[in-house]
């Protein structure tokens, strides 16, 4: 029911499950896809959850104290801003390192929310000090009352996403019945996120096997040039190479992301061509205003689908429920020359050609 709430805190999470008929229709699917929407989150992404929750075991475990502390976090953009809203309503000072190749727009919305930003060289190795890592720990050293609650190896990070995420993906779809309709087996069959710490994959899948279906298939993305995905095989032919897309893909495995087959069963590498291209198809038939890992998301789940054994058998069965993680919104991107290639010189509607005769 909906009621007053005390701060934007309290409006992180809790987002919608929606079809994606007119998407799978596109990639000629029968099953069901199914998008978590994370840009309707307060911070506007699936960060939100894991910066709330490690903000507040900080407080529990008093780490974090009023007008002392200083947060500081290296991020590639939405795990800061979650944290700086969280520290704006909270009264933390924060100071988010964040590589350069990291949009704009991640950055004023973190100066918006009163934080202090330092831009690190993308290329610098994760172990390195000049790396956005490096950097924190760096600054952590001596700013005093400096506090690094670090999402690559906190465990709220996995934790926020096996108490909340999961819980909600597993009560929207088991509280929405089969109709002759819409097929569903009222169960989670396949889960699909991309990988950055690897927290939302691994939260997910721990809640959904754990609590919901031990059967369900978890395919975790990991981006070409990334070396998140096992085996280790898969990551070979483009280790080292650069991508544009934001928020996925490391080169170290961080401590919160579970490779255990029991957790995620398989993986699938995308590129940013393939991503970009997604993203305009989920804008366009269902007027979802997602970000660049959302087609990443979106491509490797369909790479699944079509190219594995096990895909092809889910893709044909329309009770059959895959659920997409889709992390964050194009207002981290709206300048960005791939989505702006897109939207403004993409492909245009037949009306064009009649609005340019009035
Ligand atoms: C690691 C960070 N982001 C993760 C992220 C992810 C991956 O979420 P993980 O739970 O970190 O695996 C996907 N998409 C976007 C747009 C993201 O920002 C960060 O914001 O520091």
């Amino acid at each position: 029911m909906p009621r007053i709430l005390n701060n934007a805190l309290e409006a992180v999470g809790n987002t919608p499950l929606i079809r994606l008929d007119k998407v799978a229709k596109h990639y000629d699917l029968r099953c069901n896809l199914l998008g978590k929407v994370e840009y309707m989150s307060a911070g506007g992404s699936v960060k939100d959850r894991i910066a709330k929750a490690m903000v507040e075991a900080a407080e529990r475990e008093g780490k974090l104290i009023p007008g002392k502390s200083v947060v500081i976090e290296p991020t590639s953009g939405n795990t800061g801003i979650g944290l700086a809203m969280a520290c704006a309503i909270k009264g933390y000072s924060v100071i988010i390192c964040m590589p350069e190749k990291m949009s704009l727009e991640k950055e004023a919305a973190l100066r918006a929310l009163g934080a202090e930003v330092v831009r690190t060289p993308t290329e610098a190795p994760w172990d390195s000090p000049e790396s956005h890592i490096g950097v924190a720990q760096k600054l952590q050293r001596e700013i005093p009352g400096g506090v690094i609650l670090d999402q690559y190896r906190n465990a709220n990070n996995p934790l926020a996403h096996e108490l909340t995420t999961g819980p909600e993906i597993i009560e929207a779809v088991v509280s929405t019945p089969t109709t002759p309709e819409q097929p569903s087996s009222e169960k989670v069959d396949v889960l699909i996120a991309s990988a950055g710490t690897g927290g939302t994959v691994t939260g997910i899948s721990r809640a959904i096997k754990k609590k919901h279906n031990k059967e369900c298939i978890v395919v975790g993305v990991d981006p070409e040039g990334s070396i998140l995905a096992y085996p280790d095989t898969l990551n070979s032919k483009h280790q080292g190479e650069s991508y544009v897309v934001e928020g996925i893909g490391y080169d170290f495995i961080p401590d919160v992301l579970s490779r255990d087959p029991v957790d995620v069963d398989a993986w699938i590498k995308t590129n940013d061509d393939e991503a970009f291209a997604a993203v305009q198809v989920i804008m366009k038939n269902e007027g979802l205003l997602v970000g660049g890992s959302s087609g990443s998301a979106l491509i490797g789940a369909i790479k699944w689908l079509k190219e594995t054994k096990e895909g092809r058998e889910v893709a044909e069965k329309e009770e059959k429920n895959v659920v997409l993680i889709l992390p964050d919104g194009i207002r981290n991107y709206i300048g960005k020359e791939w989505f702006l290639n897109g939207a403004m010189r993409g492909e245009r509607s037949p009306l064009a050609d009649t609005i340019a005769k009035v």
